[in-house]
């Protein structure tokens, strides 16, 4: 909501704040002063028709007192019969009659119950003073018994008299010998003239009336209102001012102010009343020598109240009109500026900073003003040097930029040949997830031997490519990664795709991704080829190239073998030294190559003549060597054994050979060869001495052979 509107709103709230405040409060005030102002005057007003309603009854009450205490009315009371009595009490009453107001005098004699009356000035009725008797049995003669009994000194009545048929306003005053009443006498007032004194007799807007104890009406200028002979009636039947004052609140509260004014006669007190449909004021007073209270209603009008203060709609006006100039002078001094700034912070804030904003409004606002034209010269600072930072920063972002597209690219470059170097490495590279074993990255070179393609060993665990029998050996390599961080190397196989296997020699490390993931870099590399070089150099080395026995090195081995054997179970072992007899004629005549054939065929003779436990080998030219293990325990046994399988060797190297010779472009020829051999033979058991002794001993006993004649088998014999 703009300023403008919310000042108007709020000039509008202390508008309307300050009116209702104002009419609340004037409202109160013309309240405040008008019961102020209304009970002042209805007070004077109630104290006037007091004194001028009492003041003809008190003088016409204290003269019927005073005539009531002649003694020729007591007289008279007690003795009418008496003629002297009766016309003393007669001059008396009509020496009175002339100072009453009225003329007029009344007198009843208990006893008799004769009703004297006089009003003739004229004396028209002569001596005829005595009007009539009265009667317990006449209502119209009610008055006088209620009197009599009542107890009261005097008692105001008003009561139309039937026998006189007028009303009056009666004075009713007891004559006492003692305390007994012996006859009442008094005066009236006709009610026409009283009344025109008194309640007839008020202001336009004044109304005024009187009540007895009892709220019977007495005096009212509309004498039907009036209740009269109210002392001969029960109090439910009289006429009562309930017949003006309807409001049974009111006549709640005027029975209260009666009630306190019995107690403070001197006081008159207000209150406001529907009287007759309006509200009217009501002053009430108390008039303790006849009984009644006056009652006196002002219409708000004849006090001349306020109705409103008629200042509010000027004060309203002017206050408008203040509240207008102090908008104007809001609109030119603060408002308008405000705007003009606000016309300036537009541009601003559509990019417009080279605007010239004008020096404007007074005071503070100009202050303002000011303070708004530095402010953007600051900011017009501020953005001049943002703009350079941002220049100078965009120009070293575009070398950072550049330097790191050249790291960008030597990475790229490097992660290049690293790959090249990891996918052409001729060493198998695995990376494994550390925790499942899953295969994360392989190279080429694990793939061409494993024989799956990449997608499918990604998808398979290196347990899945492991057989059974390394879960063990796998396991310590868990351990070894746990505790040190690697493994290996170490030697075991891979399962190929087809299910085959092939060697390995594998180690691992544990590391750390560049996402924080533990997993294993395997180095796993083929081994085939090696492990097969190795069986050839193993070959070479421990076999004989033509004739493929063990040589002398192997010979040696598996002697060291035999004789620890020997030595634990106590058996006998043979070794047996052979030579061929007259083999060198044969390479002499057909070349080595036939002797080599027949070599050949002698070695594979000579694997056929003993156990796969015993060992035949070439010990050099045509010489062999056989060593026969876990023989008897016994010597003699033994010998008998070794002999036994010498005899079979002599036996089966002696027959005949036939040599198939192969030349190229030419046919074969076989040629017949005929040759023996000479077999020393070497028993032991429980040998300490060294193997070099026991191929001496049996070399020994060939040579004994040789000696012999050939084709013999010796034994070899210590010397004694
Ligand atoms: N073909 C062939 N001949 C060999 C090889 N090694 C040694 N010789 C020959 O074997 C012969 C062995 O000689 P001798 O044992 O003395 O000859 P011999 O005829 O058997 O004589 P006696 O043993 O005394 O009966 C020599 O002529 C060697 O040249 C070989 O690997 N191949």
């Amino acid at each position: 909501m703009k300023l403008k509107t919310r000042i108007f709103i709020l000039m509008s709230v202390i508008f309307a704040a300050f009116m209702v405040t104002i009419a609340l409060y004037s409202s109160y005030l013309v309240t405040q002063l008008n019961e102020r102002w209304g009970a002042r005057v209805t007070e004077k007003q109630v104290l006037f028709d007091k004194h001028r309603t009492l003041q003809p009854l008190l003088r016409e009450i204290g003269l019927a007192r005073q005539l009531a205490a002649e003694p020729a009315m007591l007289e008279m009371a007690l003795h009418e019969g008496s003629v002297k009595a009766q016309e003393a009490g007669i001059a008396v009453l009509e020496q009175y009659r002339m100072r009453f107001q009225d003329h007029s005098y009344f007198a009843a004699i208990i006893k008799s119950g004769h009703y004297y009356f006089n009003d003739d000035d004229a004396k028209q009725f002569g001596a005829q003073q005595l009007r009539y008797t009265l009667s317990r049995k006449n209502p119209d003669d009610a008055w006088f018994y209620a009197t009599v009994e009542s107890d009261r000194e005097y008692q105001v009545n008003v009561d139309p008299d039937a026998h006189l048929g007028n009303v009056k306003v009666w004075i009713n005053v007891a004559v006492k010998q003692g305390n007994r009443v012996v006859a009442v006498i008094g005066t009236g007032i006709d009610i026409g003239e009283f009344l025109k004194g008194t309640v007839d007799d008020t202001q336009v807007g004044i109304d005024n009336l009187f009540i007895d104890r009892d709220m019977a009406v007495q005096l009212h200028a509309d004498q039907t209102l009036i209740d009269y002979a109210s002392l001969t009636k029960a109090v439910d039947q009289r006429r009562k001012v309930d017949v003006l004052l309807r409001d049974p609140s009111d006549l709640a509260r005027l029975r209260a102010v009666m009630h306190r004014l019995e107690s403070a006669p001197d006081k008159i007190e207000t209150l406001w009343v529907n009287y007759e449909g309006r509200k009217r004021l009501l002053g009430v007073a108390y008039l303790p020598a006849i009984g009644w209270f006056d009652l006196t209603l002002i219409d708000g009008g004849t006090l001349g109240l306020l109705e409103q203060f008629y200042f509010i709609p000027v004060f309203a006006v002017l206050f408008l009109l203040g509240l207008l100039a102090t908008g104007i002078m809001l609109h030119r001094l603060v408002l308008k500026p405000l705007y003009k700034m606000g016309l300036s912070i537009e541009q601003i804030k559509a990019g417009n900073y080279d605007i010239d904003v004008p020096q404007t409004g007074t005071g503070e606002i100009a202050e303002l003003s000011a303070e708004f034209r530095n402010m953007l010269d600051v900011v017009r600072n501020t953005k001049q040097d943002l703009e350079n930072t941002v220049a100078h920063r965009t120009a070293q972002l575009s070398l950072e930029l550049a330097e790191r597209r050249r790291v960008e690219d030597d990475l790229r470059r490097s992660e290049t040949k690293f790959r090249q170097l990891f996918e052409l490495s001729p060493i198998g590279l695995a990376m494994v997830d550390y925790e499942t074993g899953k295969f994360l990255e392989v190279n080429h070179s694990v793939l061409e031997s494993i024989g799956y393609t990449k997608a499918e060993l990604l998808a398979l665990n290196c347990r899945d490519v492991t057989p059974v029998e390394y879960e063990s050996q796998e396991r310590e390599q868990i351990d070894s990664l746990n505790r040190t961080g690697y493994f290996g190397p170490t030697i075991r196989e891979y399962m190929r795709k087809d299910g085959s296997r092939y060697p390995i020699e594998i180690r691992g490390f544990r590391l750390t991704d560049s996402d924080g993931k533990m997993c294993v870099w395997g180095i796993v590399e083929d081994i085939t080829e090696r492990t097969q070089f190795e069986a050839q150099i193993r070959q070479l080395a421990y076999y004989d190239t033509l004739t493929q026995l063990p040589n002398r090195r192997l010979l040696n081995d598996r002697m060291n073998q035999v004789i620890a054997s020997s030595r634990r179970s106590g058996c006998h072992a043979a070794l047996m030294f052979l030579d061929l007899d007259n083999f060198k004629p044969l390479n002499d005549t057909y070349g080595h190559a036939v002797g080599d054939l027949l070599l050949v065929e002698a070695a594979s003779r000579l694997k056929n003549c003993v156990r796969e436990m015993d060992t035949v080998a070439r010990f050099g030219g045509d010489e062999f060597v056989v060593m026969l293990s876990e023989l008897d325990r016994g010597q003699a046994g033994a010998a008998a054994e070794a002999l036994n399988v010498a005899e079979k060797i002599r036996s089966v190297l002696s027959q005949s050979y036939s040599l198939t010779i192969s030349r190229e472009e030419r046919v074969d020829t076989l040629v017949r060869h005929h040759c023996t051999v000479s077999i020393g033979v070497v028993l032991f058991v429980d040998h300490q001495g060294s193997q070099d002794e026991v191929l001496k001993w049996a070399d020994a006993a060939m040579y004994q052979a040789k000696d012999g004649g050939r084709n013999q088998i010796r034994f070899y014999e210590a010397p004694v």
